[in-house]
């Protein structure tokens, strides 16, 4: 028998936790009230509600880019504070951001695709190699040597997918992925992730993606996180 120094996290433990979460902003209030949630293995957790319900707030929280003052995040088993702790979180846990212009910072589609691999290590060549199956994937190919902000919005949105996805991260956080996608974009994106053995929190304003792919679907409304509707998919 082989032991390990590691912290084992047993397949029960929740992938995200959070634990009685609230935020308020300066002159809007109260956003989020006393928010609890669990994520586990190969859930795909759908969150809808109205424009300004708080869902990104929510987001941001949970990978560490606003603190709360109240409530307790727990990524992987380890309770989040510092900013050390949520950069191990953010190890883990890959965020789509809402604007792709915010995700988007090298020259080229391949460069920004390839940045995430290079930095996790991988020699150029992986990283290149990775990259383009990603941008394959995702319909994306033959896209390489464009120009990231000359792109279409609906364009930037498959290549921030892939640039999160590359990674491979444990856990997919994804804000409104369908944001500017065609129906044939919007199909091939429901495929790419049904097909991934990831968990995955998803905001989404599309009923018709999040019904193709939510094994579970929340709503945020008044600060109040609520089950919305049982499995509507089997999870792969
Ligand atoms: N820095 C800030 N200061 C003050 N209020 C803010 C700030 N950021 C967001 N808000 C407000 O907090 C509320 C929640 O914003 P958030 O972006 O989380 O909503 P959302 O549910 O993601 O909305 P949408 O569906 O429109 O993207 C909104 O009323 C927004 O105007």
């Amino acid at each position: 028998m082989t032991y390990s120094n590691k912290p084992m996290i047993k397949s029960d433990t929740p992938l995200i936790e959070i634990n009685n979460l609230s935020y308020a902003y300066p002159r809007r209030g109260s956003v989020l009230k006393d928010v609890n949630f669990a994520l586990y293995e190969s859930q795909r957790v759908v969150i809808n509600g109205d424009n300004g319900a708080g869902k990104t707030t929510l987001l941001h929280l949970i990978v560490g880019l606003k603190k709360a003052k109240q409530g307790d995040i727990i990524g992987f088993g380890e309770t989040c504070k510092t900013e050390k702790e949520f950069n191990k979180l953010r190890a883990k846990a890959g965020l789509l951001f809402q604007d792709p212009d915010d995700q988007l910072f090298c020259p080229t589609v391949l460069e920004d695709v390839m940045f995430g691999p290079l930095n996790l290590g991988f020699t150029k060549q992986q990283a290149i190699e990775k990259s383009l199956q990603t941008l394959k994937n995702l319909g994306m190919q033959g896209f390489e040597s464009r120009i990231t902000h000359q792109l279409s919005g609906g364009e930037k949105r498959m290549i921030t997918l892939a640039s999160v996805l590359v990674m491979e991260p444990k856990v997919l956080i994804l804000d409104e992925p369908t944001n500017a996608l065609d129906e044939k974009a919007k199909t091939r994106l429901v495929n790419v992730l049904q097909a991934l053995p990831q968990a995955m929190i998803i905001i989404s304003h599309d009923k018709l993606f999040s019904d193709k792919l939510a094994t579970r679907q929340l709503n945020l409304k008044d600060g109040l996180l609520t089950e919305q509707l049982a499995a509507t998919v089997a999870v792969a």
